[in-house]
């Protein structure tokens, strides 16, 4: 008889080869089961994983190319590479999708990023620090199906960090809340628990709060400035066109935009609910429907505020953020009409925005 000793000696190199591409670039069973296994064969996945004025730098396995521009692809998309028609690759649902509205005429719906998993929203303990802010890049990560992760940044410069954890723990019991020096080895371990391999991260607040620092500190680099593409625009202005997936070693892809650091708030109606959890479920205990928890009688709203148990100031900032959103989703037909009470919203809105950044 032969005995079999195979279990007695190291696993053969073929077990343990590195993960394939599509892998390690974040394919998943939630793309997998969107197609069958002629699919599979015919029209290999690839990954977006950059945008350029004249296309689209997909990777897939043996599939790295340039394709030309899809209508409704952006970065961070899975395709279907049709070697045939590259013009015509099937996108796949997306698990989550990052959009804006343009500015003028039309007013049209832009992608700006697809498939991320978290956002890292990122605020510094000083100045910059602003609740309202973070609830409204919270309200669109959720909008987005993405999971929101607080980072506070320049914790070394504070001498109190405790009260800027305290107050961003509060804006929703759903977002963890992470504090560091961004420029040491804080954000590798501190961040590891939503970057690993195949996760798909994006750094999203104000300038000057740290955004570059932590991705360099991912990266193990301090390139990302430098790397930048920038090419000259008609007007003659300097503008970054880099659109771009980058792997971390890690293994997560970082992604970095501009249009992810400028995001406005536009339809993010339930975004904004889920903030505002809180509030919503107490309206629903309101005596009328249509309450605007202002005077009406039997507001729930209004008796939670006055027993203590929510700030005023959230309701406030609730109210601000539905009217900012609401502005911001009208159309132009919409904004032009002669709705008194868009008017005037829109009016205080443009105000208090005026007033915040
Ligand atoms: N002391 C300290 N300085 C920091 C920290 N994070 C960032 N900085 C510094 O703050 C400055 C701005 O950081 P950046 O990473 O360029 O900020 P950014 O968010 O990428 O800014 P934009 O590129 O303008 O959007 C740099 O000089 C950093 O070194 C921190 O945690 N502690
Ligand atoms: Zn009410």
């Amino acid at each position: 008889m032969t005995r079999d000793y195979s279990d007695f000696f190291p696993p053969q190199a073929a077990t343990i080869r590195p993960p394939s591409p599509i892998k390690q670039y974040g394919w998943e069973p939630f793309f997998a089961q969107q197609i069958s296994v002629d699919d599979l064969s015919a029209t290999p996945p690839a990954r977006v994983v950059e945008v350029h004025r004249n296309g689209l730098h997909i990777i897939g396995d043996e599939v790295e190319i340039t394709i030309p521009p899809l209508p409704d692809a952006t970065v961070g998309d899975w395709v279907l590479y049709d070697q045939s028609r590259p013009n015509a690759c099937r996108v796949l649902t997306r698990k989550s999708v990052v959009k804006r509205r343009a500015a003028g005429t039309g007013r049209k719906i832009q992608l700006i990023a697809a498939n991320i998993d978290t956002a890292f929203i990122v605020t510094s303990c000083n100045q910059d620090f602003n609740v309202a802010r973070l609830e409204r890049y919270v309200a669109l990560a959720f909008e987005a199906e993405i999971t929101p992760v607080i980072v506070l940044t320049k914790s070394d410069l504070s001498p109190m960090a405790e009260p800027y954890i305290t107050q961003a723990a509060e804006v929703s019991s759903w977002v963890p809340v992470v504090a560091m020096d961004a420029r040491g080895e804080e954000p590798l371990a501190k961040l590891a628990p939503w970057c690993g391999r195949g996760q798909t991260v994006a750094f999203i607040g104000s300038s000057g709060v740290g955004k570059s620092t932590l991705t360099n500190a991912l990266s193990g680099t301090d390139s990302v400035d430098t790397q930048t593409i920038r090419d000259d625009d008609a007007k003659g202005r300097h503008t970054t066109t880099r659109r771009q997936l980058h792997r971390v070693p890690s293994g997560c892809l970082v992604l970095d935009t501009p249009g992810m650091r400028e995001l406005q708030l536009t339809d993010a109606a339930s975004g904004i609910e889920d903030v505002f959890a809180d509030l919503v479920a107490l309206s629903s205990e309101c005596r009328f429907g249509d309450c605007q928890h202002d005077t009406e009688p039997g507001c729930a709203v209004r008796a939670a505020i006055e027993a203590g148990a929510i700030d005023a100031s959230r309701l406030a900032r609730w109210r601000k953020l539905k009217a900012e959103d609401a502005f911001n989703s009208a159309s132009l037909a919409e904004r032009k009409s002669k709705d008194k009470a868009l008017g005037k919203m829109i009016r205080a809105v443009q105000k208090s925005s005026k007033k915040r950044d």
